[in-house]
C-alpha cells in the first residue's frame, strides 16, 4: 500500500502536466472543432506544443503506459486492478463521421492515458465542461484504452453499412452458438468495443464515460461491464490473481514478452488477415456468471477436481509448482487420470496446440433478483491471432465437457478485431477507415 502510494506522488511530482494544468491550456480549447479544422495529427501536435510551453517533462510518469507503439496498449501491458469494458453501437450513417469519432477519441485517448483531461480550462460558465472532472487531481493509473471493432460495422442485416463490407476479415463474424450458452441480448455483440483498463476504478470510468460524452450523436452505449482483480498493493508477493472461485486464474497463459508466441498466436500478421489488421488481434469476450453459493457448499477435492488444479498452491493435481507442467498421463492406483477427464484445465488444454492469451476479471453486480444470489462470475476476455483455430474449438469441447459447467453459465458473448497500434500524428482506426 505505502509504496502504491509514494509511486503516485512521485508520479504526482515528476509528470510532465497533471490533469489540473491541462484544464489551463487555454489554446486547446474546443478540440471537436479544432480536430474538425486540422485533422488528428495537427491538434496532438498541438496539444503536445502547448505541453513543453508549459516547461513540462516529456518524461512519462512511473504509472503511465505508453499509449503509442506497434500495437495497442492492454493487450500485452500487464493488467491492471480494474477494467471498465463498453460495447457501443454506431448511429452515425457515414465514414466521414465514423472517422472523426475515432481521431477525436484518439486525441482524448492520448491525453487520459498520460494522466490529463479531455478539453478546455473552466472558464466558460455557460458551457458544460469538456471533461467530466472525477479524474481530476488522479494520476494515469496505468490507464489503457483499446479499441476494436465488431462484425456489424461491417454489414448488419443485410447491409454494406459504410462501404467496409469488402474489408471485413473472414474472422471477424459472430461465434456460434454454443452448448448451454443462455445468452442475452443486452450483454451481447457491438459495433465497437471500448476496453478502458487502469489500476483506480475510477480513472477506468472516467475513461470510458468521456469517450461516450464525445461519441453523442455518432455512437449510442450497447453495453457494458465493470471488472476488478485483486489489487497490486493488496498482493505483496505479485502471485497470479485468485478469480471469484478462489483459485489462480492466469497460470498456463501465453507469456506476453515472447515476441515469438505472440507472433504465433496472438498478432495478426500480414499473411492471416486483412492488411489494415496487421499488428492487431481479435477480441473475444465472454461475461459468465459463476454461481459462487453453489461452489460455496462444493468439497474442496470437487473443486479442485472441477479445474484439475491445487486450490492452494494452483499446481497440476498430483503436483507440486504453480508452474509445473500438467501430467496428464498419471493415473491414481484406481487406473483413474490424476487430472480428471472433464476437468477444466485438461479440456482447455486439448492437444495443447490451440493458444490463447487470457486477460480476465471478476466482476460483483449485487443481487440477481430472480433468485436471491450474488450476481457474480467473470468478463472473460481473450485475445488470439485466429479465433476459429483456437477460442472456438476450444470453446466448443469445454461447452460439451467441461466439468465447470456445472457452476457457471455464459450470458453475453462478443467478438471484435482489434486496430493496431499507432505513431504519433496518426489515429487508431486510420487503417482501416483511411
Ligand atoms: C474458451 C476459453 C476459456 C473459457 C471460456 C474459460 C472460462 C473460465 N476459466 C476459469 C478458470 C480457470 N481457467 C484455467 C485455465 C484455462 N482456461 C482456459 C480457457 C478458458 N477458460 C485455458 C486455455 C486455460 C489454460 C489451460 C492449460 O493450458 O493448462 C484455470 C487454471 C489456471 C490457469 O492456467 O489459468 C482456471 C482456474 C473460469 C472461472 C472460467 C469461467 C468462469
Ligand atoms: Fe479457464
Amino acid at each position: 500500500m505505502a509504496d502504491y502510494q509514494s509511486d503516485k506522488q512521485t508520479k504526482r511530482e515528476g509528470n510532465a502536466i497533471s490533469r489540473r494544468n491541462l484544464l489551463k491550456l487555454a489554446g486547446v480549447g474546443g478540440l471537436g472543432v479544432i480536430i474538425g479544422a486540422t485533422g488528428a495529427g495537427s491538434v496532438l501536435n498541438l496539444v503536445e506544443g502547448e505541453a513543453k510551453k508549459m516547461d513540462a517533462s516529456p518524461s512519462l510518469g512511473n504509472d503511465i503506459v505508453p499509449f503509442y507503439g506497434k500495437h495497442q496498449a492492454g493487450i500485452a501491458t500487464e493488467a491492471q486492478n480494474h477494467v471498465y469494458f463498453a460495447s457501443l453501437e454506431v448511429t452515425a450513417s457515414s465514414l466521414d463521421d465514423l472517422k472523426s469519432l475515432f481521431q477525436e477519441w484518439t486525441v482524448a485517448a492520448s491525453l487520459m492515458t498520460q494522466g490529463q483531461p479531455v478539453g478546455e480550462a473552466l472558464t466558460n460558465g455557460y458551457v458544460p465542461p469538456k471533461d467530466t472532472g472525477e479524474a481530476e487531481g488522479l494520476s494515469a493509473a496505468n490507464l489503457t484504452i483499446t479499441f476494436g471493432v465488431g462484425p456489424s460495422l461491417f454489414v448488419k442485416d443485410g447491409k454494406d453499412r459504410f462501404g467496409l463490407k469488402s474489408k471485413q476479415p473472414k474472422e471477424l463474424v459472430d461465434l456460434p452458438p454454443f452448448p448451454l450458452d443462455a445468452l442475452k441480448e443486452e450483454w451481447t455483440g457491438g459495433d465497437i468495443c471500448i476496453q478502458a483498463c487502469a489500476d483506480d476504478p475510477q480513472v477506468a470510468f472516467h475513461a470510458a464515460r468521456n469517450l461516450l460524452r464525445i461519441a453523442r450523436g455518432k455512437a449510442i452505449l450497447h453495453w457494458a461491464q465493470a471488472g476488478f482483480q485483486r489489487t497490486k498493493q493488496a498482493d505483496a508477493n505479485k502471485e497470479t490473481p485468485r478469480n471469484l472461485f478462489g483459485f489462480k486464474d492466469g497460470t498456463a497463459n501465453i507469456n506476453v514478452v515472447d515476441d515469438k508466441e505472440m507472433n504465433k498466436h496472438v498478432w495478426v500478421q500480414g499473411e492471416d488477415g486483412p492488411a489494415w489488421l496487421t499488428n492487431g488481434t481479435y477480441l473475444i469476450v465472454r461475461k459468465i456468471q459463476m454461481y459462487i453459493e453453489v461452489w460455496d457448499r462444493t468439497t474442496l477435492r470437487e473443486q479442485e477436481n472441477t479445474f484439475g488444479r491445487h486450490r492452494a498452491s494452483g499446481a497440476p493435481l498430483g503436483q507440486e509448482k504453480e508452474h509445473e507442467k500438467m501430467d496428464l498421463a498419471r493415473k491414481n492406483e484406481q487406473g483413474d487420470y490424476v487430472i480428471p477427464e472433464d476437468s477444466h484445465a485438461r479440456i482447455a488444454f486439448g492437444d495443447g496446440k490451440q493458444k490463447i492469451l487470457r486477460r480476465p476479471y471478476s466482476y460483483a453486480d449485487g443481487m440477481d433478483p430472480k433468485t436471491g444470489s450474488l450476481d457474480a462470475g467473470l468478463l472473460f476476455l481473450s485475445f488470439q491471432q485466429s479465433p476459429s483455430t483456437s477460442f472456438i474449438p476450444m470453446q466448443e469441447r469445454l461447452s460439451r465437457i467441461d466439468k465447470l459447467n456445472e457452476y457457471t453459465v455464459h450470458r453475453g458473448s462478443a467478438i471484435f478485431a482489434i486496430f493496431p497500434g499507432i505513431k504519433k500524428g496518426e489515429y487508431i482506426g486510420q487503417t482501416l477507415f483511411g
